[in-house]
């Protein structure tokens, strides 16, 4: 195998880790080169009383890719995306995955389309109908939890097999492989399910797991859950 070689943009805070601070670091530990754009660069992340800091533009997101490319060094195995606030920025994210394609086309992206949790969205709405029509068939690996997965597929999830309906519909948008990150189904409150599923030459391939949940909130714990698909 080629040496693997990320791409990952997402989010930088000076304190604490989310984002590309949960996801480097962990990615360099599985053996993968990482090159890190920070979409934002934040004090701290977006749970606290106050966040102060900068936001990368799309046209700086483009600057950027173009700089690796008039350098050549724009070959990636993969590529790994997590929060986007903005509508032009999450197109331009797509325009990178074409670039990226042209010059590798077996690049492996993993989107984390991070939209909102436990019914409460965290992005504009004006992000979902691009998350589902252009980016998730872009996508080679998708990491929603239980929630994303009902905004991606307009499916009310009840029970496991409303789950795997809905990832029925994401294979049919195109994506190769679907990880529900989180999923808190049925009545026992201490348990988290993963559910995964790859179809790949026509042979389909599904599992699921159930952990115990601690008592503890978590912040980042998605960022380091979609490093760790690959
Ligand atoms: N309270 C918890 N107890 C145990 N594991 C957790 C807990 N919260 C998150 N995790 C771990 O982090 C992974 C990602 O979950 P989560 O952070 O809820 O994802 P997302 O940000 O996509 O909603 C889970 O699959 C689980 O392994
Ligand atoms: N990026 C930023 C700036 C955040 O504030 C957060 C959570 O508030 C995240 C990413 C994602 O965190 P999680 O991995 O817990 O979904």
């Amino acid at each position: 195998m080629e040496d693997p070689r990320v791409l990952s943009i997402q989010s930088h805070v000076v304190s604490g880790y989310v984002g590309n601070k949960s996801a480097v670091f962990p990615l360099q530990l599985l053996g993968f080169e990482v090159d890190a754009i920070n979409s934002v660069q934040f004090s701290n992340h977006t749970g606290y009383n106050t966040v102060k800091g900068q936001i990368l533009t799309e046209k700086e997101l483009a600057e950027l890719v173009q700089g690796l490319s008039e350098n050549n060094i724009e070959y990636y195995t993969h590529l790994l995306t997590g929060y986007v606030g903005s509508v032009s920025f999450l197109n331009q994210i797509s325009s990178v995955v074409k670039h990226l394609r042209e010059k590798n086309p077996n690049l492996i992206y993993v989107c984390d389309p991070v939209m909102g949790d436990s019914g409460k969205l965290y992005v504009p709405k004006e992000l979902i109908p691009i998350y589902k029509n252009f980016i998730v068939p872009l996508a080679t690996i998708i990491t929603p939890n239980l929630f994303e997965t009902e905004l991606l597929t307009d499916i009310t999830i009840k029970n496991v097999v409303d789950v795997w309906k809905a990832v029925d519909i994401l294979h049919k948008k195109g994506c190769e492989t679907v990880v529900i990150s989180s999923a808190e189904l049925g009545d026992d409150s201490s348990i988290l399910s993963i559910f995964a599923s790859t179809v790949k030459d026509k042979s389909l391939k599904k599992l699921s797991m159930d952990i115990k949940k601690t008592a503890n909130k978590f912040t980042g714990t998605g960022d380091l859950f979609a490093s760790s698909v690959f």
